[in-house]
């Protein structure tokens, strides 16, 4: 099977502008993942600073696709990004997710080594905790690797944080923790400090490009700590591949090599987890049983949900707009099932957007679907 990077190569004769904007600035986890599918032999990658930018920058047409972290499989949904999906400004009526990337996620403490011991007295009185000693056979990993009494603040984007919160309980409890924009951002931050004193949770490569010494590495809750990403694009592009009745998204355009049209033809690998697709709609706030006769919808179609999620709608204190995502594409409906779930929601939701459809990368014989 050829990786995400392969099938898009070829796809690139009909883009004139081969960029993509992903959330930086370089060593980020959403840099990590765009290069999985966008290699940067081909691509420009272009780092912004928040996750609205990315948005901003597909629908202008400034670039053609953009990356975005969708969820993470220890902390939940990235709120970010549902925000801008949200389009209450109606901002982004253009744009798609066209397909997705997962990302295994290893955090590492960066920071300075600490002063000699004699220097802690004034910090704290406790014991430092256990290091690492020659004899051990491999990197511990979940455990301090130096003494982090001269830590005193921890920067890191909300989803570091969320990701290693039973680290920092017990080894960073006095340390004020900082929120910043991304995890390659904190390590920068982390840098900059002259006293030592600061740390950041970010990945390996985000600490070693600043210079930063390992304090603690793979400091993650969960060993299969995943964040999942979207790629996103205008919509007129992915509609009007639609050849062959079959769904013709980002990594489909004129690019399905043999072997991979081989796998599509197997019904019974991909089964009906072939594609996913996104939805998002609102409901009347005071009918009883709004939301449940919404995902009915979805049940009388024989439609599977893969998640489910909401934001404040802002229409009125406490009113939500949900996602929606299923298995199953707008682009290969030879059942007309989703067509079927399209013309239900016209009658049963308030309002509602289809916001994409693409491959399943975690389905079975998809060998493209994580790295990290
Ligand atoms: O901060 C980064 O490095 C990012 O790319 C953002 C982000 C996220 O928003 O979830 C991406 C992956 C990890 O889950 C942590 C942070």
């Amino acid at each position: 099977m050829v990786s995400s990077g392969d099938h898009l190569a070829p796809g690139e004769e009909g883009i004139t502008n081969p960029t993509v904007a992903f959330l930086g600035p370089f060593n980020s986890y959403s840099h990590q993942a765009t290069k999985i599918v966008f290699p940067d032999s081909k691509w420009q990658l272009q780092p912004t600073v928040t996750i609205k930018e990315v948005f901003d920058r597909v629908q202008s047409g400034a670039c053609p696709f953009g990356v975005v972290p969708f969820e993470n499989s220890t902390h939940g949904t990235v709120t970010f990004t549902l925000d801008n999906l949200a389009d209450r400004a109606g901002e982004y009526a253009d744009l798609v997710v066209c397909d997705e990337v997962y990302l295994d996620v290893h955090h590492f403490l960066h920071g300075r080594l600490p002063p000699p011991p004699s220097s802690f007295s004034s910090f704290s009185s406790s014991p430092p905790p256990p290091q690492q000693t020659p004899g051990d056979s491999g990197p511990k990993t979940g455990v301090p690797l130096a003494d982090l009494r001269h830590v005193r603040r921890v920067y890191s984007h909300p989803q570091g944080f969320g990701q290693t919160a039973a680290f920092l309980r017990r080894h960073l409890r006095g340390a004020e923790t900082i929120e910043v924009s991304s995890t390659s951002r904190a390590a920068e931050l982390a840098a900059a400090d002259a006293t030592g004193e600061s740390a950041a949770i970010a990945s390996e490569w985000a600490g070693s490009a600043c210079g930063l010494d390992v304090l603690a590495r793979c400091i993650e809750d969960r060993e299969d700590n995943t964040t999942r990403f979207f790629v996103l694009r205008r919509k007129e592009k992915q509609g009007g591949e639609w050849k062959r009745g079959r769904q013709r998204n980002l990594e489909r355009e004129g690019t399905v090599g043999e072997e991979e049209e081989a796998e599509d033809k197997k019904g019974d690998v991909y089964g009906g987890e072939r594609y996913k697709s996104l939805v998002s709609f609102t409901v009347p706030h005071r009918r009883a049983g709004a939301l449940a006769a919404v995902l009915d919808c979805f049940r009388g179609r024989g439609l599977n949900l893969t998640s489910i999620s909401s934001v404040p709608s802002l229409d009125a204190p406490f009113q939500y707009l949900f996602f929606v995502e299923f298995e199953a594409s707008r682009f290969d409906d030879p059942e007309g099932r989703v067509g079927g779930v399209f013309e239900d929601l016209e009658r049963v939701a308030e309002r509602w957007r289809w916001l994409g459809s693409w491959r399943n990368r975690r389905c079975r014989g998809d060998a493209s679907s994580t790295s990290g």
